[in-house]
């Protein structure tokens, strides 16, 4: 199928190359946040969970029902109020283990969106005693943008129980000299936290009930955050419920959970992993950037049916794509490096709203990002790594889908020159044969398969 305009080279490639501070930096706590955002539902994984008990000889209770958990009437409520008919998979095991009496220790991993932040809020709303007015669970994210995402979660689920009250120890948070918190539950991040316990007394540790520390990978990234944590951790009575989560789990992240949580018991649901079979693959061959533009806007009716995201090698490909795309009347959002979280965030809120239906974006910008719910993948630059050799990886995170019942979907790759048709071929040979690219002439699109 190769099918090559000779001295067709474009610069999108070379732009590769020059990138330094252009380059878009992206951290671990960004990248949560705004895939919590993207994402409007669960994270389906057949996978089974693996359970490691503190004491193998007591037994291990799942449940496949919220009634079987004798939740409060309240709460049921509120389960049942945002939408949720039944456990998750690791919500099955998970939820029995915090809510059992006497309380167990747990350690958690799974994969972003599998019901984790969930499970761990209600097992905080339960085990409070809303009669006594004083702080009794104590939850640390990593920042700011995640402990009110979190927060948001406690409020819906709490929304029948409205004697339980939240506040929140973040930066900016400024209380009186003196003060001692009413609220029942204090979600913060862990210098405010730490603060408010240590330095302002504003919390007595000594009454806390249940610890949580979501997101134990991307807290150990942050300088200064694991000691911290630690520091909370060793303030709090022994009968407290430790309770640690994370969505992966190296060495580092192992090792800091098992400071912060004595006699785990341990639950891990491995990530599913992700397949191109339910995927259709095109590529399109184009002379030059501009080329690639103009194919862009053919097919641009097409992946509007549904919703597409469009990947640039470069921030500047990227700014320049969505401001040619919106100079010809169509409407795109731009996720872009230099924004600011927040700007980023309203961005994504919009696209998952569907008020655009095209995304541009940077593979570092975007990285994380799960696409699961965008039908189209558009490269318009394919991917490579920094010595610009296929990133076969990053390729099947974009286009692939988990389960073998995944949405069918649709990915079309840009070639402009020699260079990319060979990495687009490497590619192929990685995938083996049976994920067969197919090439899409313009502006013939009949045969684009029916997305709806
Ligand atoms: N039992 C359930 N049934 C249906 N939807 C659920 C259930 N539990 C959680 N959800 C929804 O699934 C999405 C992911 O859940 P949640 O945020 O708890 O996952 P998570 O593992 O904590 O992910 P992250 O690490 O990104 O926070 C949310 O939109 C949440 O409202």
């Amino acid at each position: 199928w190769f099918n090559f305009n000779s001295g067709a080279a474009s610069k999108t490639e070379g732009e590769a190359n020059n990138k330094t501070e252009d380059d878009d930096k992206e951290d671990k706590a960004a990248q949560s946040y705004l895939n919590k955002l993207i994402r409007s539902s669960l994270v389906n994984n057949k996978n089974e969970v693996e359970v490691l008990q503190k004491d193998p000889n007591s037994p291990l209770y799942s449940v496949k029902s919220f009634e079987e958990l004798r939740l409060k009437p309240q709460l049921l409520q509120g389960v049942y109020g945002m939408g949720f008919n039944r456990p998750s998979k690791i919500q099955e095991t998970a939820l029995p283990m915090m809510l059992a009496e006497p309380p167990q220790n747990l350690i958690a991993q799974s994969q972003s969106g599998t019901g984790k932040t969930a499970a761990f809020v209600l097992a905080m709303l339960s085990h409070v005693d809303p009669s006594n007015k004083w702080p009794q669970c104590l939850c640390v994210s990593p920042t700011y943008e995640l402990a009110l995402q979190t927060g948001k979660v406690i409020e819906q689920m709490g929304k029948f129980y409205p004697e339980v009250q939240l506040v929140y120890a973040i930066r900016g948070n400024k209380l009186p000299k003196g003060v001692k918190l009413q609220e029942q539950i204090v979600i913060g991040t862990p210098g405010t936290m730490l603060d408010w316990c240590a330095k302002f007394k504003f919390i007595e540790p000594k009454k806390i009930r249940v610890f949580v520390l979501d997101e134990a990978d991307v807290m150990i990234a942050t300088q200064g955050h694991q000691d911290q944590s630690i520091r909370i951790q060793r303030m709090l009575p022994k009968n407290c419920q430790m309770l640690l989560f994370s969505a992966t789990f190296e060495e580092t992240v192992w090792n800091f959970a098992q400071r912060i949580v004595p006699e785990p018991n341990i639950i891990k649901l491995k990530r599913e992993e992700e397949t191109l079979d339910t995927i259709k693959q095109y590529y399109v061959l184009c002379n030059s950037k501009e080329e690639k533009f103009e194919a862009l806007c053919n097919i641009y009716g097409a992946i509007t049916i549904a919703q597409a995201m469009i990947f640039c090698h470069t921030r500047k490909t990227a700014g320049w794509l969505a401001g040619e795309l919106s100079r010809e009347g169509h409407q795109v959002a731009l996720l872009s490096g230099e924004m600011q979280v927040e700007q980023r965030a309203a961005v994504i809120d919009r696209f998952r709203d569907g008020k655009e239906k095209v995304l541009v974006t940077t593979n570092v910008c975007a990285r994380g990002i799960d696409v699961e719910q965008v039908s189209v993948v558009i490269n318009f630059d394919l991917p490579v790594d920094k010595d610009m050799n296929p990133d076969n990886e990053t390729y099947l995170h974009r286009i692939g889908r988990t389960g073998r019942f995944g949405k069918r979907g649709l990915a079309i790759n840009m070639v402009d020159s020699k260079m990319s048709m060979n990495i687009l071929n490497r590619i192929q040979e990685h995938f083996s044969e049976s994920h067969c690219l197919s090439h899409l002439s313009l502006p013939d699109l009949s045969h684009l398969p029916n997305l709806q």
